[in-house]
């Protein structure tokens, strides 16, 4: 955050739905930046990765020379909220990627692409999410992958009511299986901007 009391909040900016996570983020007070050069990613103090295709995404960052700066910023301890294709993009493992699709990794977990299947598309549900209070998180699933496996590194967050995993997090790292950027509920945002302060705080301590 270099100094400033603003953070510098980017979203990957090379397919899905940009727009909405640059206005909650703004609404949030945020200085929100879209992000698809490795120029772009070097001045953000946290990054939120889009829904939208996850195999378009992973092609994209790497035509756009993102991949590696994108993995070396996540090593580097960048907080990162992955929504969705989000999700896939932050998984250690995909259980059904189309062919030669790779993930960036981070998160200690097994994601499983359009894990609802074309019979149940999209649908709303409201989620315990004890992390932010007891409010329930209404969360709206579109074409939404599943957190299959939860490794040792990584802690659920929500699951469904029969149990299955739809929001995760390890260290610096968010991801949601849907979509909070289309509700109005900012919670997943406020929590990424405290892992910035986090992060800030660690930072300014080390210096
Ligand atoms: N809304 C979304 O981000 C859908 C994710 C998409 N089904 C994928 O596999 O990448």
């Amino acid at each position: 955050m270099a100094g400033s009391a603003v953070p510098r909040i980017g979203v990957l900016a090379l397919q899905g739905d940009v727009r909405e996570h640059l206005a909650v983020l703004t609404r949030l007070g945020a200085a929100a930046v879209p992000v698809r050069r490795p120029d772009e990613l070097a001045a953000v103090d946290g990054l939120v990765i889009p829904g939208g295709e996850s195999s378009v995404m992973d092609k994209l960052t790497r035509l756009f020379g993102m991949r590696e700066p994108l993995r070396e910023a996540i090593a580097a301890g960048l907080p990162v909220y992955g929504t969705c294709a989000g999700l896939i993009m932050l998984a250690d493992r995909l259980a059904d990627g189309i062919s030669g699709q790779q993930t960036l990794g981070g998160l200690d977990i097994t994601a499983r692409r359009n894990a609802f299947g074309s019979q149940l598309d999209s649908f709303e549900t409201d989620l315990a999410v004890p992390d932010l209070g007891p409010e329930p998180v209404h969360a709206v699933f579109i074409r939404a992958p599943l957190v299959d496996e939860v490794g040792m590194g990584a802690r659920a967050l929500a699951t469904l009511a029969d149990g299955r995993v739809v929001a995760v997090a390890q260290g610096a790292l968010i991801a949601t299986s849907f979509h909070p950027e289309v509700t109005g509920d900012t919670r997943f945002h406020e929590l990424l901007l405290t892992r910035v302060a986090e992060r800030a705080g660690r930072t300014a301590a080390a210096s």
